[in-house]
């Protein structure tokens, strides 16, 4: 049987890290997304980096939880027929050691040069603005996807949510496309898993109520 896993923030709330909803949603008194705009890192590019530095200490400072282990045990029982497609930019998934997990919206331990396209693992050196180790130019930004930018690997979720038997969304409101309308592009069995209802639970065969650590290892075990 072959699954689609979809994660959103509610996965990573347990192990300590905010979700967009949280914090009715602000951070410093900003909108998240308006803060995770190209247009804000062109107008303020500081106040975008303080945004990503913080997140990237926090997340040195958070585990896995049993949501993030219960997925990587399905992938060591089902191998290549699970796929996570994580809306999240931490690496949670990976330190729990799932390794078929495909970041949608991209990366915060990750830099991208915008002058020679590079991509780097961000030194966690907090305030100071490393250039390019490769081109040298001060051009490094967080290799995330923006409000406005196109997703990475859409062909290839696109893919594998037409041939998958089962989708299952964990721990997202359904707010943000085109992760939002996944449920439409699975043609087969859809479950949601999450503590609140979504913007989009009517339009899973199945949704459950709870939080991830308790619904997630409840269905794979
Ligand atoms: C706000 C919204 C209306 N805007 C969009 O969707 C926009 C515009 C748009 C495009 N198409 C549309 C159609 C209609 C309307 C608008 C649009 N989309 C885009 O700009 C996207 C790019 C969007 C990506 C932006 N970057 C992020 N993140 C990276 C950066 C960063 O992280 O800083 S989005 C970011 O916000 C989203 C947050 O949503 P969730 O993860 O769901 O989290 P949230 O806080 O909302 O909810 C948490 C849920 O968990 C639950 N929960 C909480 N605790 C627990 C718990 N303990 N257990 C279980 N569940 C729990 C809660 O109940 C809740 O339901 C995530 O995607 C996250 O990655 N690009 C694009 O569309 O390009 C074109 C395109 C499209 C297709 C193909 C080719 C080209």
């Amino acid at each position: 049987m072959k699954i689609v896993v979809l994660t959103g923030a509610g996965i990573s709330a347990e192990s300590g890290l905010a979700t967009f909803r949280d914090a009715d949603g602000l951070w410093e008194g900003h909108d998240p997304m308006r803060v995770a705009t190209p247009e804000a890192f062109a107008a303020e590019p500081d106040l975008v980096h303080r945004f990503y530095d913080q997140r990237r200490a926090r997340l040195a400072r958070v585990e896995p939880n049993a949501a993030h282990r219960a997925l990587a045990r399905l992938e060591a029982s089902v191998g290549d027929d699970l796929l996570v497609v994580t809306q999240n930019v931490d690496d949670l998934h990976e330190r729990a050691g799932s390794e078929r997990v495909h970041h949608m919206h991209g990366r915060l331990r990750s830099a991208w040069c915008v002058a020679c396209g590079e991509r780097h693992d961000w030194e966690e050196t907090l305030g100071d603005r490393p250039p390019c180790p490769a081109c040298g130019s001060a051009s490094l930004r967080p290799d995330v996807v923006w409000f406005g930018e196109i997703p990475y690997g859409m062909d290839a979720v696109e893919e594998a949510l037409w041939e998958c038997d089962l989708f299952v969304a964990i721990g997202t409101s359904g707010q943000v496309y085109p992760a939002a309308a996944f449920v439409h592009w699975a043609r087969h069995d859809t479950l949601e898993l999450n503590l609140d209802a979504s913007s989009t639970s009517s339009d899973f065969a199945q949704a459950r109520r709870g939080p991830a650590t308790e619904l997630v290892p409840a269905w794979v075990d």
